[in-house]
């Protein structure tokens, strides 16, 4: 996860961040409460405790009294703890390496080093540093990272001493590569894991500082350059340890991104995204195919990057094509090989053309896209990482053979030197039963021990310095083989011959091309992103002063257009590259490739069409079953034909009360526009829910609720006693006049009850307290699903009857099969001919269902479930079953043709459980395998202790 910020402190080092101030210091942030923040959440080197300058202030330059943690200090006051040898030379250099600043002051001009200039830094020399000074020790820390990051090593604290205030006199810092390991690590013999590379080998580069107190900076008394191993390169830096750090202004933006809803994962894509590598790569190449309506066909694509790999590692070729493209459902084919670490590399990709029924759109392309550079990405950082590995560390040696051993570390790559010692360590089952000397070559015939009937042939030939043997690996997986190091023993060799030892294999694989591989002409990914972050973070700097002013807005905004001009210009253009953008402005004049359907059944689109729905019940246009009329069972049938149209986002507040009772005092009261259509006996299309209001209480409030509505009148409302259940009662209020009083919208979001209508009329109707009422009515109301209800989806076949049928048995939930229902009560649209099935009505089968759904205890089952509302249920339950298994099952129903293929693609795509997850909170959503009839019986169990366990929770 850290990686995109690894990359991006890589970038400023890079690039010139070469201050010796902490970013935040040289702004003045430093008493800000967000650098305390960063100090303590960041997984910094920079030990804010330590170190002292945020804790120092000056009280006056000119006096030695400074303050320290609110105490005063006289700096005259000199420790014992002090090393005496340091002590020599009090003489303060005259050039400062960093310059004083003001810490209070926000407007501080930064401060740039004399040298801020990246080829001086890599350049310094001991005297160039010896004998300056710091502001402080965090910014002496800043400095020697700075200059080992462009130098390529690590650091690490070494040696730190303290006066009796607490404050550091004595810093120094070493190579990471100091020191050597402790042999009783190496001789350990218990180990479980494959121990950590060596990386200490007694380097010696080291920097040291020491308090001066008579001007209370930090001077440079050691700056030793020399290593004793040779340094990282550019590319290797982000995995140097020391700098693996996230920078404080990352950290900042990335909380201020936290704090405005933005989720980490999101934050993460956004600097992922930043490196914007195809468009810049004058390598890329793609090439496609049109058919004859012009639509995509055939796409095939590799970036300069897989180019270049081709070149090096293009004798292992596999071609691998993947129909788990979910959104695309073409497939994909990979072009992929073996790198050198024996890891997987990506030489090209290819979108295959497929039968199709609909289009897709160019955004779902270009994130494909972007996707599929994310993962080349990850395997190329994984190769750099590999790289780097070999070239700090040393493994730890543990064969008997240790000269053959350390040659193969030092030749192979580290990923295939493990390969080849696990032959090193086979060696020493062998034993030679035969060896014959002839004029060219030696031959030896070996036997494994314990295993006398397996015997192995091998020839040693001088002249070539070459081994064969009768067991093949070096011809086939270009290693050698543990006979082939029984050899060796044999002839009393301190080195693998050069013959079979295969150049792809070793670390210098990439050095013995004649490919050029030139950083500057073609940028790798890992160098786009640095100087893309580094610039980013430096635009954003200059974008906050200039914002600050009109005459900066104005000045940053025509620098930046000049700029960007320069820049285009500047950009690397080769035939291939113009050739390429020429392609992609052609590309946009070709259709969208197609979509295989993969869904076995045919849905009715959403709003698709003119045909506007009808009520299931009336038959009427314009309205659903569930707002129709004719649901509400009314004592008064004349009342319940009357409806308004309510307009809940034009609701002003009034301070009308007479609609609430006296008692309540002041109620909160809305009115709102009436249509005037609708009065009389007039029936009137309604929106969902507006014609009448439900709410649920207990027997108890009866009574209140009726001289509520006595007390408003008949008038304007009449009550319908509709249903109980579970001791609730359902209240049917219709209303019957245009001014209703309603409740306050915070009073409604405070509730979280989207029936807005429902309070405001109990408190008309005299709840006086509000307060108890909110609690006896929310309990009625957020629990009215006294059972749960489930919905069991998965491919057709997959066992969704059977196992619903069985649940239901167990649980005495009710089972409720939509294909039943939809052929029972004709909820569809017709049928398909193609699929054989019918073209289902959502919408008839939604509103079918509402009621049914809102009491609960059901058990819900179709291959579909993105167009129930999300509310209903409780748990999504997505059957999977094994490709051939469904194929037999389906055959044997009788499947053929696209019917067949279709479903068994839909459960190849795994289409049931994305759309699950896309439709219900992922906490829901199960997937459970249905094999074997065992897997009913455990699935069942499974639900049937859930179903016993289950509590209502608010809705
Ligand atoms: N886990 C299982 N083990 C063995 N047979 C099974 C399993 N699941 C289902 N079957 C068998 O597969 C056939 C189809 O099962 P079922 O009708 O329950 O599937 P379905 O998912 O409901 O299909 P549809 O969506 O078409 O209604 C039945 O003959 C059933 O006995």
């Amino acid at each position: 996860m850290l990686s995109g910020l690894i990359d991006f402190q890589l970038r400023e080092g890079m690039l010139g961040m070469a201050l010796w101030r902490s970013p935040w210091a040289r702004y003045g942030l430093e008493n800000m409460n967000i650098n305390e923040k960063i100090g303590s959440t960041s997984k910094s080197n920079y030990d804010f405790n330590t170190t002292s300058s945020s804790q120092w202030e000056y009280t006056n330059r000119t006096h030695n009294n400074y303050t320290y943690c609110g105490n005063s200090y006289n700096t005259d006051d000199e420790d014992a703890a002090i090393d005496p040898s340091l002590m020599i030379d009090r003489t303060p250099s005259t050039q400062h390496l960093c310059t004083p600043y003001n810490t209070t002051t926000i407007e501080v001009e930064p401060t740039f080093s004399e040298l801020d200039d990246s080829a001086k830094l890599s350049s310094l020399q001991p005297s160039d540093v010896i004998g300056k000074e710091f502001a402080s020790v965090q910014d002496a820390e800043a400095f020697y990272k700075n200059y080992s990051l462009f130098v390529g090593f690590s650091i690490r604290k070494d040696e730190m001493r303290r006066d009796r205030h607490g404050m550091i006199t004595i810093r120094r810092w070493v190579c990471s590569k100091q020191g050597y390991i402790d042999q009783k690590w190496i001789d350990k013999t218990d180990k479980k894991r494959e121990p950590r590379g060596q990386t200490r080998e007694g380097c010696h580069a080291a920097m040291k500082i020491k308090i001066d107190r008579r001007n209370m900076m930090w001077v440079a008394r050691e700056f030793v350059i020399e290593h004793t191993h040779s340094l990282s390169p550019h590319n290797h830096i982000q995995f140097l340890r020391s700098h693996h750090t996230v920078n404080d202004s990352e950290i900042a933006q990335l909380q201020s991104w936290r704090t405005v809803g933005v989720k980490t994962a999101q934050v993460m894509d956004h600097l992922v995204d930043q490196s914007a590598k195809s468009e810049m790569d004058p390598q890329f190449f793609f090439n496609y195919t049109l058919d004859e309506e012009d639509q995509f066909g055939n796409l095939f694509w590799a970036d300069s990057t897989s180019r270049f790999d081709y070149a090096f590692f293009g004798d292992v070729l596999a071609f691998d094509a993947t129909y788990r493209t979910n959104v695309y459902q073409r497939p994909l084919v990979m072009l992929v090989g073996v790198n050198h670490h024996h890891s997987t590399t990506i030489f090209g990709f290819g979108l295959l053309g497929d039968e199709t029924v609909e289009t897709y759109t160019w955004l779902k392309m270009y994130e494909f896209l972007k996707n599929i550079d994310r993962a080349l990405d990850r395997i190329r950082t994984t190769e750099t990482f590999n790289d780097y590995q070999c070239s700090t560390t040393t493994p730890v040696y543990s064969t008997h053979l240790l000269g053959l051993e350390k040659h193969a570390a030092e030749k192979y790559t580290r990923n295939v030197f493990f390969l080849v010692r696990e032959e090193i360590r086979e060696e020493a089952s062998l034993s030679i039963v035969n060896y014959v000397q002839d004029v060219d070559n030696y031959t030896y015939t070996f036997k494994k021990f314990g295993n006398a009937n397996r015997i192995w042939t091998t020839r040693f030939i001088p002249s070539v310095n070459h081994i064969h043997c009768s067991c093949k690996l070096f011809e086939t997986a270009s290693l050698p083989c543990s006979h082939s190091f029984s050899v060796m023993k044999a002839m009393d060799m301190q080195h693998i011959p050069s013959s079979v030892i295969l150049d792809r294999w070793t670390t210098r694989a990439k050095d013995f091309s004649d490919i050029k591989y030139s950083s500057e002409a073609t940028p790798t990914p890992i160098m786009e992103k640095a100087r893309y972050g580094s610039l980013s973070s430096k635009c954003s700097k200059m974008c906050y002063f200039a914002s600050k002013s009109n005459d900066g807005f104005k000045e940053a905004n025509g620098e930046i257009d000049k700029l960007t001009l320069r820049m285009q210009h500047l950009m690397p253009s080769s035939p291939i590259h113009s050739q390429n953008m020429a392609g992609v402005q052609h590309v946009h004049n070709v259709k969208d490739p197609s979509r295989a359907a993969t869904k076995g059944s045919v849905r009715r689109k959403k709003n698709a069409g003119v045909k506007q729905s009808k009520c299931g019940k009336c038959g009427q246009l314009g309205h659903t079953a569930k707002t129709c009329h004719a649901n509400v069972q009314t004592n008064n049938s004349t009342v319940s034909s009357n409806a308004v149209h309510m307009y809940e986002t034009n609701l002003t507040q009034n301070n009308d009360t007479s609609y609430g009772s006296p008692s309540t005092g002041p109620s909160y009261s809305f009115t709102f526009p009436v249509n005037d259509d609708c009065g009389g006996d007039t029936k009137h299309d309604v929106e969902r829910d507006n014609c009448y209001f439900k709410i649920h209480v207990l027997p108890s409030h009866l009574h209140t609720l009726y001289h509520g509505v006595t007390y408003c009148g008949t008038q304007y409302l009449h009550l319908n006693i509709r249903r109980a259940w579970d001791g609730l009662i359902e209240v049917t209020l219709d209303l019957l006049w245009s001014r209703v009083s309603m409740m306050s919208n915070c009073v409604k979001a405070s509730l979280g009850w989207p029936y807005s209508g429902h309070l405001g009329l109990a408190m008309v109707l005299g709840f006086n307290d509000v307060q108890l009422y909110q609690g006896e009515l929310g309990m009625a109301l957020f629990s009215k699903r006294t059972r749960p209800n489930i919905l069991v989806t998965g491919t057709p076949g997959t066992g969704k009857t059977t196992t619903s049928a069985a649940l239901a048995e167990s649980t005495q939930l009710r089972h409720i099969s939509i294909g039943d229902l939809v052929r029972e009560k004709n909820l569809h649209d017709g049928w398909d001919d193609e699929l054989e099935c019918h073209i289902i009505n959502e919408d008839l089968v939604c509103d079918e269902l509402e009621d049914v759904m809102e009491q609960g205890g059901n058990i819900v089952d179709y291959h579909g479930c993105d167009f129930f509302p999300e509310r209903w249920f409780d748990r999504v339950v997505v059957l999977q079953t094994d490709n051939s298994v469904l194929y037999d099952r389906l055959s044997k129903r009788g499947y053929t043709g696209a019917k067949l293929t279709n479903n068994i693609e839909c459960e190849i795509f795994q289409v049931l459980l994305e759309e699950a997850k896309e439709s219900y909170p992922e906490n829901i959503v199960a997937a459970l395998k249905s094999d074997t009839i065992e897997d009913i019986t455990r699935n069942v169990t499974t639900l049937t202790d859930w179903v016993r366990s289950w509590q209502p929770t608010p809705q």
